[in-house]
């Protein structure tokens, strides 16, 4: 972004300045014709002998007039016909996308040809036409992130409400499309530069004596052979303004998508560090000390310390953005990529996760199982290929053996026709079966860990209890341990053999299952938690491997 922005500057203060400062070293004409470039003129002169730097440098003004000029027209055009046009009945709307497509697959630069031809050539002229011609492209594009926007419940509610249109527009629509339009406004403005240099290149757009940088290419078109360095200033020029304007844009884009940027200012793992770590203390689990924090900003996880025996269940309890999740998920080796994570160790196995451990090795031993069984699995793709995928990956197992071990599995956690369900797709699963589905996805590597991110949270009670009991099921019969995140303490209850309670980042409360079983608890916090427990029975789970809570 700073480039650009400088460049663009450099450019603006340009155009203000040259014409007040470079005018008459620019126009008047002197004996010095044609030139080479010297001490005195840089770029040479032209036949009338005119300076070629100055000249370049004070087309800058009128070529950056008339390229905001066009690209003004056609986004507030394309804007206003793309918002409209969902705005509108069904009827107007089929009708004008239909109309927009055939103007879109016409040549914007042939339609801005024949706009130019038709009128007078001169700036004016040349301004309206590239305008014009970019309207359609801009309004389709307009149209299509509308498109999605006139969906999303926010707007469907404002109609219902009855607001109308132009404030649907303004207030709902177009803020929410802002930052894809602006940054395709930067993209117009660079081909609208184009254009435009390309129509007075041709004699179409600025006519003698005024000049912008096609207008200067095409002069300079005459003494091609005999003074080639007169096509150097305006080329160098167009190739700033355009490089100006997409570095503006490319930033734009990098802070739309935070995951663009993200890659250049990543953290990575210390991958200096070894990958394998001694595992002698018995534990399967062992994190001491782990910190996570946002580069340069507060830690959101402030030294935390606790183990997971073999075939244990771990709770991580607590309210909202208390750290559970970004817990977790270091441990599951899927820390998000723009966090610093640190620890004085973080082992899953022998594997020290503070490094980059192996792949393969990892979606074997660890699964997870996320809280919202509606973006889990990719909409676009049937059941049976995503959820064979682990399989087929990293078992190398072939197709029909994997899809017959996953049958079994959707079959034992209680999922009618799992023949069938392969071939659906997700939206064809109720939620409650898709979270199934995953928990069957998740044991048929035999994983050593389990990490359930709030597996339950978005299901409703009765599919909860079932869900809950899926993973005391997996637990009795393969002793898979589990670190299971959930801000319900009744859920735990049913399930855990240690609880550990965060808040603010910290562990605050470490109980066994009898503790708690006991109300033995002692964190004020822990006690506001026993309160809100809702009711759901489930009965208890066998006694496991003891906590072990350094
Ligand atoms: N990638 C990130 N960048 C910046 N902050 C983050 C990031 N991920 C999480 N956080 C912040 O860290 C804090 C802890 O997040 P975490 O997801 O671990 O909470 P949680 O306890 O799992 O909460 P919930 O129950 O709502 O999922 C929150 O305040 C969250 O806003």
């Amino acid at each position: 972004m700073a480039t650009g922005a400088v460049l663009m500057i450099a450019l603006v203060l340009i155009a203000v300045i040259a014409p007040l400062a470079l005018k008459q070293a620019a126009e008047q004409l002197t004996p010095n014709a044609a030139q080479g470039p010297n001490a005195d003129h840089w770029l040479g002169t032209d036949d009338f002998g005119r300076d070629l730097l100055a000249r370049a440098l004070v087309a800058t003004r009128l070529t950056l007039l008339m390229t905001a000029g066009a690209a003004a027209i056609t986004v507030i055009a394309g804007v206003v016909i793309g918002l409209a046009i969902w705005l509108s009945g069904r009827r107007v709307r089929e009708v004008a996308l239909r109309v927009l497509e055939t103007a879109v697959a016409y040549p914007s630069l042939i339609f801005a040809l024949v706009i130019a031809a038709v009128l007078e050539p001169g700036v004016s002229s040349a301004v309206i036409a590239i305008g014009i011609a970019g309207i359609p492209g801009f309004a389709r594009i307009t149209a299509n992130l509308a498109s999605a926007v006139s969906s999303s419940e926010y707007v469907v509610t404002a109609r219902l409400l009855g607001v109308s249109p132009i404030r649907i527009a303004m207030r709902h629509m177009l803020p929410n499309m802002a930052e894809p339009l602006l940054i395709l406004a930067a993209t117009v403005f660079a081909l609208s530069l184009v254009e435009i240099s390309a129509l007075s290149f041709i004699g179409l757009g600025v006519q003698s004596p005024e000049y912008d940088f096609g207008r200067l290419l095409n002069d300079s078109l005459g003494a091609l052979y005999t003074q080639p360095v007169e096509a150097v200033g305006p080329s160098i020029m167009i190739a700033l303004t355009g490089l100006s304007v997409m570095l503006i844009g490319d930033a734009l884009a990098a802070h739309a998508d935070p995951r663009a940027k993200r890659r250049f200012f990543r953290r990575p793992l210390q991958r200096n560090r070894t990958v394998a770590v001694p595992a002698a203390d018995g534990a399967l689990v062992r994190v001491e000390n782990l910190r996570i924090r946002i580069p340069g900003r507060q830690e959101l996880v402030k030294g935390v310390s606790f183990a997971i025996n073999p075939g244990e269940v771990v709770a991580l309890v607590g309210e909202s953005g208390s750290g559970k999740s970004l817990t977790a998920m270091a441990i599951a080796g899927l820390p998000s990529e723009d966090l610093v994570i640190e620890a004085d160790l973080l082992r899953v196995a022998d594997m020290n996760m503070l490094a980059e451990p192996d792949q393969s090795r990892l979606a074997k031993e660890v699964s997870v199982v996320y809280q919202d069984p509606g973006t889990t699995f990719n909409p676009s793709l049937r059941m049976g290929s995503q959820l064979t995928e682990v399989l087929r990956t990293h078992l190398g197992m072939r197709g029909d053996r994997a899809r017959k071990v996953i049958t079994e599995a959707l079959a034992a956690v209680n999922i009618t026709e799992p023949a069938k369900r392969l071939r659906q797709h997700p939206h064809e699963l109720s939620g409650g079966m898709r979270q199934r589905a995953m928990i069957a996805a998740s044991i048929v590597t035999s994983p050593k860990l389990i990490v359930a991110d709030e597996p339950t949270t978005a299901l409703d009670v009765t599919v909860q209890a079932e869900v809950l009991r899926q993973f005391r099921r997996i637990h009795r019969e393969q002793g898979t341990a589990m670190l299971f995140i959930s801000h319900d303490l009744g859920v735990v209850e049913a399930l855990c053999d240690t609880i550990l309670v965060m808040k603010s980042g910290e562990i605050v409360e470490r109980l066994t299952s009898g503790q708690l079983a006991a109300r033995n608890v002692h964190h004020p916090y822990t006690k506001a938690l026993l309160a809100a427990i809702p009711v759901l029975d489930l009965g208890r789970m066998p006694a496991t491997a003891g906590a072990d809570t350094p």
